[in-house]
């Protein structure tokens, strides 16, 4: 019997495929007694007999099975050392299959590196925290890979002994239960023998099944409010009852996963997801770039040729449709298309020939799909499906040849001549130079994300490696000097990855620079105007230079010091300081990397705080930052843990800024807190309003200062933008040193009045602005009475008793040179300002005409500055997209928004835009206060 178990193990571990060897390919104590009609206890006696023999292999998992030692040798080709494995892991680790896996379990996931680094950097920070990890959310569309990659959590988790090397990992799938809230709790906790009708034995739960383990929560979206309000006690306590038990209380420590395919916000109940700390997004196909669709195909196509054993060969239109994401829709989708075509080309070539390599053509698609390419193809005139060639589908799936694709190769001679020709022209039209300086770093910007879009450089690559880690370092060290802090406050993750990427490019080219003489000009033109980032970057360089023998032309250093300028526009000017402070390696930069992401700004600044750091360390770092940026608009410290609450007693900041301290932060949390910032809101109401949808505790801090700066506040009724605006031109104008210029947002300062927190921080001499927000003992003068000259005595004589007397004649001359109708419309918008008057002017006239009213001078010029803002949102495509009553304002005001749509028809039409019902709102809203 002994030999004929030996022969029957040996036989099923020969059939074992080694592309897709699995634990489920061993033998099982029961099978084999089933099939020898063998008492179990006597199999089991001679399995373990064979195994202390050396002859089996036995992998001590639940249930146990076995595999033929010397067939698994031979097959893997490596000896095995023991005959008994823990896990089948480990024998996966034994066999030599798992080496590269255990560096790096996160590698097979496509898009780790890239589109993913912040989604697996979230979930290991998630998963590792101590002492049982957080609940984490993947949130993405059907397909997008939150299964997937909840399993490579879990492995992992094994990897990094977080978990034992036997721990489990299980799935509920909610949507099963949708309609049953009973059966989830059934499945979810256990339940005893007649608990509900049909409960006709006691029964485990998922939690206790995944004790010490992952449970996954797969649609948990469909977890009715009964069900995830039961979960609670388990999330807080660890604690939880069978269901028709009451009596005994049990424990579990599990590890929670969730998923959905809905928007958390919606899906769930608000004590629900404060009690999921982290969010994962997973990104949509369509937002993945094309390299790593590329990728997909590629290595889809390589596990189906492992798979059936056939050398695989695409025709190159195949990879064009299959790259067409509105075609296949979603990972899990173009997974299947791939499937769907090799069984195809492989079912045909059984039929006609049994030649190995298989050919996959557009013809081993669904007919419907392959019609609609063609005609789409045919549509567009793109002949491209017609000059077809054949692709091998090899192991390193190498398509891209070189990093940076052909597309941005050489650009860079290019991109040097562009921003000579525009320094040129800048030149000649004696524009502000700070004009130049912003549209160029846009387009510099805009230069390197196309540049790491493009490439398909391998960042792990050891060269770009040891560049990034220089970088990193050098800008950290830099970072905690005041003179360089502010600069390169803006950097961070991928912006420093997207920095190294220029220069591991540019290094590697060899552009000769004509004009010289024009190059110089320029150098000294941004040493000139870019101080501060023109010698950080040559510091930069030079080091690179010495370390690693790079070569870069002096423009390069141009590009770098135009790209930082163009990051640092990025940030919200003037804004509330918001600090993200956690425990944990990556904690808080991942919320706040995707918060910033999500609100397209840098808002939040993060201090990760690995446990081994210490909260003097942390308010060291705090204070260093602190004194480096502007805190006068005030500071918002979120925090992790009580222990950081008190912080803010030993911030030197507190001194002049008003301070709040959050305990707690979430993404979430962080992002509320992010869009409130970007209206305008003040540290007061941030932090009052997030605290109604989050409820946490928090504490604010006013100045200990007697003596408060003095302050001109601007402020404009259609949002801070223009308030920031209407600021710079004021401080072009006004002694800075003495007097601060603050933008404020309108209906904060009309709905708070001196209760606003900027009148605890500043003594304010007067408001400056579009409409009056009629705040009692404190003076407004209306922009355009400082245009037309009305006013301007007025602000002289406002600011005589804060200015030396030998400056009061050189502000007026200032205020009047900067302050004309055509300085004030060239500043706040990039449009032309002549043409831009003419069209305005002859929109004015007809609007008097329609609503029979003549404007005031004042109130004319008012409306020139509100609508060539206007303008510039819509241009822009950055429309104010709310306005209070819109429907009632839509049903009482027809005729008005009628008159206003003829108005502005030319308008219209010259600057491609169409005018919102919110904007029309605005508008009314204006006319309605000039004529009053
Ligand atoms: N980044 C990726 N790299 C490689 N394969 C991936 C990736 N993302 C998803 N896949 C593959 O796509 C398929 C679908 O993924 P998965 O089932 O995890 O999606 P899902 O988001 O859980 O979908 P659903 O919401 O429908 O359950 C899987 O076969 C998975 O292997």
């Amino acid at each position: 019997m002994k030999t004929q178990i030996l022969q029957l193990v040996e036989q099923s571990t020969k059939e074992v495929n080694p592309h897709t060897f699995d634990i489920e390919d061993g033998v099982e104590t029961k099978q084999l007694s089933q099939l020898l009609v063998l008492e179990r206890t006597a199999a089991s006696r001679y399995l373990n007999t064979l195994v202390k023999e050396g002859k089996l292999v036995k992998i001590n998992s639940r249930p146990v099975y076995f595999f033929h030692r010397q067939t698994l040798e031979k097959m893997f080709n490596l000896p095995l050392e023991t005959n008994e494995f823990r896990s089948f892991f480990d024998l996966e680790v034994a066999l030599g299959l798992v080496e590269d896996l255990k560096v790096n379990v996160f590698e097979e996931l496509i898009g780790w590196d890239r589109s993913l680094i912040q989604q697996v950097e979230q979930c290991k920070a998630a998963i590792s925290y101590p002492p049982k990890g957080l609940p984490f959310l993947l949130a993405g569309e059907s397909g997008v890979g939150k299964s997937y990659l909840a399993k490579l959590v879990h492995h992992y988790a094994i990897i990094q002994g977080i978990l034992k090397s036997d721990a489990p990992f299980v799935t509920l799938n909610c949507a099963e239960f949708a309609n049953n809230p009973e059966l989830v709790t059934a499945n979810l906790f256990g339940y005893t023998k007649g608990a509900f009708t049909g409960a006709e034995r006691d029964k485990k739960g998922v939690i206790e099944k995944a004790n010490e383990g992952i449970l996954f929560l797969d649609e948990a979206h469909r977890l009715t409010p009964e069900g995830q309000e039961k979960l609670f006690l388990f999330m807080d306590q660890g604690i939880y009852h069978r269901l028709g038990d009451n009596e005994e209380w049990r424990a579990a420590s599990v590890r929670l996963i969730f998923a959905t395919t809905e928007l958390p916000g919606k899906a769930f109940l608000t004590t629900f997801t404060r009690r999921i700390p982290i969010i994962v997004e997973l990104p949509s196909l369509k937002d993945r770039t094309d390299y790593e669709k590329y990728q997909m195909i590629t290595s889809f196509y390589q596990s189906e040729s492992k798979e059936i054993k056939r050398e695989i060969v695409l025709h190159s239109n195949v990879l064009d449709f299959l790259m067409d994401t509105s075609r296949a829709g979603n990972i899990g989708a173009l997974k299947n298309a791939v499937r769907y075509s090799c069984a195809k080309a492989y079912s045909e070539a059984l039929e006609t020939d049994k030649k190995l390599r298989l050919e996959i053509s557009l013809k081993h698609f669904p007919a419907d799909d392959m019609h609609k390419y063609m005609i789409d193809k045919a549509e567009n005139e793109d002949h491209s499906q017609f000059i077809d060639h054949l692709i091998p589908i090899n192991t390193n799936g190498q398509l891209y040849p070189d990093p940076y694709t052909s597309k941005y190769k050489s650009d860079l001679e290019k991109v040097y001549e562009q921003l000579l020709n525009k320094y040129s022209e800048f030149a000649s039209r004696q524009e502000h130079h700070q004009l130049y300086i912003d549209r160029v770093s846009l387009y510099v910007n805009d230069y390197i994300d196309k540049l790491v879009f493009y490439s398909d450089l391998q960042e792990t690559r050891i060269e770009f490696s040891v560049i990034h880690q220089f970088v990193k370092q050098f800008i950290s060290l830099k970072s905690d000097n005041n003179f360089s802090a502010g600069v390169l406050s803006s950097l961070s993750g991928n912006t420093i990855i997207a920095f190294t990427h220029f220069i591991f490019y540019s290094s590697n080219q060899r552009v000769t620079i004509k004009e010289e003489n024009r190059v110089l000009e320029f150098i000294q033109f941004l040493d000139r105007t870019c101080q501060k980032e023109w010698l950080i970057i040559n510091e930069l360089m030079d080091g690179l230079t010495q370390t690693f023998n790079l070569h870069f032309s002096v423009m390069d250093k141009c590009i770098l010091v135009l790209f930082i300028n163009g990051l640092k526009n990025q940030q919200v000017k003037e804004s509330i300081q918001c600090l993200v402070v956690a425990h944990g390696f990556s904690t808080a930069s991942s919320i706040s990397n995707v918060a910033n992401r999500l609100l397209g700004k840098h808002i939040f600044k993060s201090f990760d705080m690995p446990l081994q750091v210490d909260t003097l360390e942390i308010i060291r770092r705090l204070n260093d930052y602190l004194d480096a940026v502007d805190t006068s608009r005030g500071v918002i410290i979120f925090v992790d843990m009580g222990s950081l609450v008190d912080v803010q007693k030993k911030l030197n900041c507190l001194n002049n800024s008003t301070v709040a301290v959050v305990n707690n932060i979430t993404t979430q949390i962080a992002i509320d807190a992010g869009e409130k910032l970007l209206k305008g809101l003040s540290v007061n109401q941030i932090v009052e309003e997030i605290t109604l949808t989050h409820k946490p505790q928090y504490r604010i801090f006013h100045p200990r200062l007697e003596k408060r700066p003095k302050a001109i506040i601007t402020t404009c009724v259609t949002g801070i933008g223009t308030a920031v605006k209407i600021k710079e031109l004021l401080e072009k104008s006004v002694d800075g040193k003495h007097i601060q210029v603050v933008a404020y947002d309108f209906l904060c300062l009309k709905n708070n009045q001196e209760k606003e927190s900027v009148f605890q921080d500043f003594d304010v001499i007067c408001i400056v602005g579009t409409a009056n927000p009629e705040i009692e003992n404190v003076s407004f003068l209306p922009l355009e009475d400082i245009i037309s000259g009305h006013e301007e005595e007025e602000l002289m004589y406002l600011l005589k008793p804060h200015v030396e007397e030998a400056s009061i004649q050189k502000i007026n001359n200032n205020l009047i040179k900067h302050f004309s109708l055509q300085s004030v419309l060239n500043h706040l918008t990039i449009l032309n300002p002549n043409q831009l008057m003419e069209h305005l002017s002859d929109a004015l006239e007809l609007l008097q005409n329609l609503i029979g009213r003549r404007f005031s001078n004042a109130t004319r010029i008012s409306m020139y500055v509100h609508l060539s803002c206007l303008i510039e949102r819509l241009v822009t495509q950055r429309p104010i997209d709310s306005y209070p009553n819109l429907e009632t304002f839509n049903q009482q005001q027809e005729e008005f928004i009628q008159v206003v749509r003829q108005a502005f028809e030319s308008i219209e039409k010259t600057y491609s835009i169409t005018i919102p019902l919110t904007e029309i709102g605005y508008i009314y809203d204006m006319v309605k206060i000039k004529v009053q």
